[in-house]
């Protein structure tokens, strides 16, 4: 019977040809066929796409890039099919066919990634696409569709329903768990990747080897799971994420930036062709913004990200939940515009008690999005008992995390201001009043 494990991408692996070295010095095996994909103008794009984006200004290591992180994902995955070859309800369902479906997955999941993806995708704003719709385009013509049919015998279609759809058969929402869940391929190597490329050493410590080496299928036999074994590994890095989220992807001065681009895009949005600029690269991206905002109040804050000077928004306040759980429930999870209007209020109140004028580009309100970042639900089997349970059930870590929703404590509200108004603005005795003003106006 056919093995997973004959496929060239499992079998080449250890050879000394064919391989593509990767940060912290792993090596990737690249076959004809995954050369013939990773060559093609669709995927060399994301060499030009920061994996972190705004985060670069803050940690200055942080300018991996999306093809690097691709890589690392389908690397990973091949660590996971020669584990789960060996478990034989995997071996059962997950044919040759599947597991060559489920690399080109894991290689070409952020195919629709576009510069600043997450930033944007947060506003939720209608006309803007979510990442994995957005790849249809890519996938399904073009030289990377005709590598899929050509070299691989994969249909694009079959690849985008497995990044993107939700598989109503067991083989498919078993494959799509391993690219899509708590211990996902993709969470593996982008937190190691970016705590690597951070410096931070929070998304590294977790037990890697251990975790994989225990990875099995759930009881229903239609997702993934890990043994008893792989549990702290499993905890481990479930609180990585949390950290990482906590340390870098919100740290304070990332959410500045973040805002100000957010707030660049809100103003600039209907100057721009969103299909052109989601289809380009970073240093494009950013000049078709530039050419958007005119001189207008966007351009300010674009410069103060992409111009010659870094000029981030200064923090006026914040709110976390446990901090103020009144005020974070009036601003978080809010529609973006409904935020903007918050803001704007807030400039002409402040104006007000200032006696000077404030600028509405110049406060940004800056506050959780509606969609939450919860990934608990993975079974942790017990092999001498033949039970499962679930890691919340067992982990008083994890459960403590999925009950408080950690987006809650990592995901602070905050105000941010133009550098020249943070010290006139931090010395107004009134800030609580003239906020509670500002979000009564827009109701
Ligand atoms: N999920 C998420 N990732 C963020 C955020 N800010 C920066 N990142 C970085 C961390 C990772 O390098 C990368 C994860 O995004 P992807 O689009 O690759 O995956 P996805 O949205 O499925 O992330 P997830 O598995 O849900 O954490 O983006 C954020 O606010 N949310």
């Amino acid at each position: 019977m056919p093995s997973i494990l004959d496929i060239p991408e499992l079998s080449l692996s250890g050879s000394t040809g064919g391989l593509v070295r990767l940060p912290p010095g792993v090596d990737a095996p690249v076959t004809p066929r995954v050369r013939q994909l990773i060559d093609t103008a669709e995927f060399r794009r994301l060499a030009s796409i920061s994996q972190l984006g705004l985060v670069g200004l803050i940690y200055p290591g942080a300018r991996h890039t999306r093809f690097e992180h691709s890589l690392g994902v389908y690397n990973v995955a091949i660590e996971y099919l020669r584990q789960l070859a060996g478990d034989e309800r995997f071996a059962a369902v997950v044919g040759p066919e599947d597991a060559e479906l489920l690399l080109v997955a894991s290689l070409l999941h952020d195919l629709g990634h576009w510069p600043f993806c997450h930033a944007i995708e947060d506003m939720g704003l209608p006309g803007v696409p979510e990442h994995e719709m957005f790849a249809n385009s890519f996938l399904l013509e073009g030289e990377v569709a005709d590598t899929l049919r050509d070299d691989w015998g994969v249909q694009p279609r079959d690849v985008l329903a497995m990044l993107s759809g939700k598989p109503s058969d067991r083989t498919g929402r078993l494959l799509r768990s391993i690219l899509s869940g708590p211990i996902d391929v993709d969470k593996v190597d982008y937190l190691m990747r970016d705590s690597l490329h951070s410096g931070v050493p929070y998304g590294q410590n977790f037990d890697r080897s251990r975790l994989i080496g225990s990875l099995c299928v759930n009881e229903a036999g239609d997702g993934l799971a890990i043994t008893d074994k792989g549990k702290t590994a499993a905890e481990m890095m479930v609180f990585a994420r949390y950290v990482m989220f906590s340390e870098v992807y919100w740290h304070h001065a990332v959410r500045s930036a973040t805002a100000m681009l957010q707030r660049a895009f809100f103003l600039t949005r209907a100057n721009l062709d969103l299909d052109a600029l989601f289809r380009t690269d970073e240093a494009p991206f950013v000049a078709m913004m530039n050419e958007a905002a005119g001189d207008g109040p966007a351009a300010e804050l674009l410069g103060g990200l992409f111009g010659p000077s870094r000029r981030l928004y200064k923090r006026l306040a914040q709110y976390s939940y446990f901090e103020d759980p009144q005020l974070y429930g009036r601003l978080a999870r809010r529609p973006y515009a409904w935020l903007a209007r918050c803001a704007e209020e807030f400039a002409a109140v402040s104006s007000k008690a200032l006696s000077r004028v404030v600028a509405p580009h110049e406060v940004l309100f800056d506050a959780p999005p509606a969609e939450l970042e919860v990934e608990f639900n993975v079974e942790v089997c017990f092999p001498k008992q033949g039970v499962y349970r679930a890691l919340g059930d067992i982990s008083p870590m994890v459960r403590t995390l999925a009950r408080e929703q950690f987006d809650d404590y990592v995901k602070r509200v905050r105000i941010f201001v133009h550098p020249s108004l943070a010290g006139p603005m931090r010395e107004l005795r009134s800030l609580p009043v003239l906020l509670a003003e500002a979000i009564d106006r827009v109701g």
